[in-house]
């Protein structure tokens, strides 16, 4: 499935790929299937990963990840913008990390980019390793993951790798006529922003990718959003899931404050906050 090795440790299971185990950053790895384990100081290669499986943890920083899922063009990167600015996320685009893999003149820059002209899903591998590296150089614990993952094998891989499960799952759900007529006026120079990649885009979205949400829809983590608004009503939509339903409950309360007690200086507050 995967380039990496396991072993249990102190009842915890280790995943390493990569590089050698002695250049790893002051954490414990293991050697080879034999499970030989030797214990790691100083040092630093950040192409190593070793993380905790069955955690959400990253080289001993916990991380919350929401992965944000939805068709081409249905707007996931707008509304990540959005997030970053309300919510103190870190967004982590899978795609702009492998376009970013393109222009570094990485050895797997030419497979990467004929996978993008077709339409095709990246191998995990590859995909998985730019996320890790994104999220271990970010001193942020709280990461939106856009366009990730993208069929189950991704989906499986990543949270075998990094034991990380996402809190949630952001689903944007767009009509094919609405994404197609966004993507052909998105105007920025995509290689993919064409129609006959765009028909290939959806072709993958619908027979792999939606059964990604599916399955998380069956664990209960999906949260579905009606995409096809303006910009400004889907993220009214957006912000309902991520304010704390503590911080919502506060805020009904004081709206009722408002209403049954007449307390003027909250109510304009009180009453532009959106309830949900
Ligand atoms: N709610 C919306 N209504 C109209 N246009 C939108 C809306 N949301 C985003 N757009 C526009 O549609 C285009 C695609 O949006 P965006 O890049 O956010 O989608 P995406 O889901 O991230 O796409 P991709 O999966 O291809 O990366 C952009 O030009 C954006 O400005
Ligand atoms: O996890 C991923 C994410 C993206 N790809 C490839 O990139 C393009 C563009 O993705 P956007 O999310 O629209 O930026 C996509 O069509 C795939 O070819 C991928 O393989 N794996």
């Amino acid at each position: 499935m995967v380039n990496g090795r396991d072993c249990a440790l102190g009842g915890k299971r280790w995943w390493w790929w990569g590089g050698e185990v002695g250049a790893c950053n002051g954490v414990i790895v293991v050697s080879g299937d034999s499970g030989v384990i030797a214990t790691v100081s100083g040092g630093g290669n950040d192409d190593i990963g070793v993380m905790e499986v069955n955690g959400s943890s990253l080289n001993e920083k916990k991380v919350t990840v929401v992965f944000v899922l939805g068709g081409p063009g249905s707007g996931k990167g707008t509304q990540c913008a959005n997030i970053v600015e309300h919510f103190g996320y870190t967004h982590l685009s899978a795609g702009d990390l492998l376009r970013a893999e393109i222009k570094s003149g990485s050895e797997n820059g030419t497979m990467i980019q004929n996978m993008i002209k077709e339409g095709k899903i990246v191998p995990s591998e590859v995909t998985i390793k730019l996320l890790q590296r994104a999220m271990q150089e970010n001193a942020n614990d709280k990461f939106l993951i856009d366009g990730f993952p993208r069929n189950e094998e991704n989906r499986a891989a990543f949270e075998s790798v990094t034991g990380i499960v996402p809190e949630f799952v952001l689903f944007f759900d767009c009509s094919e006529e609405e994404m197609e007529k966004r993507l052909l006026g998105r105007n920025q120079g995509r290689e993919d922003d064409n129609i006959a990649t765009i028909r290939k885009r959806f072709n993958v979205y619908m027979e792999s990718s939606l059964p990604v949400i599916q399955y998380y829809d069956s664990k209960g983590k999906v949260r579905k959003i009606d995409a096809v608004k303006p910009v400004e009503e889907v993220f009214e939509a957006v912000k309902a899931v991520f304010i704390p339903s503590h911080e919502k409950s506060v805020s009904s309360t004081t709206v009722n404050m408002v209403k049954n007690k007449g307390y003027e200086g909250l109510s304009t507050a009180a009453n532009n906050w959106d309830l949900k």
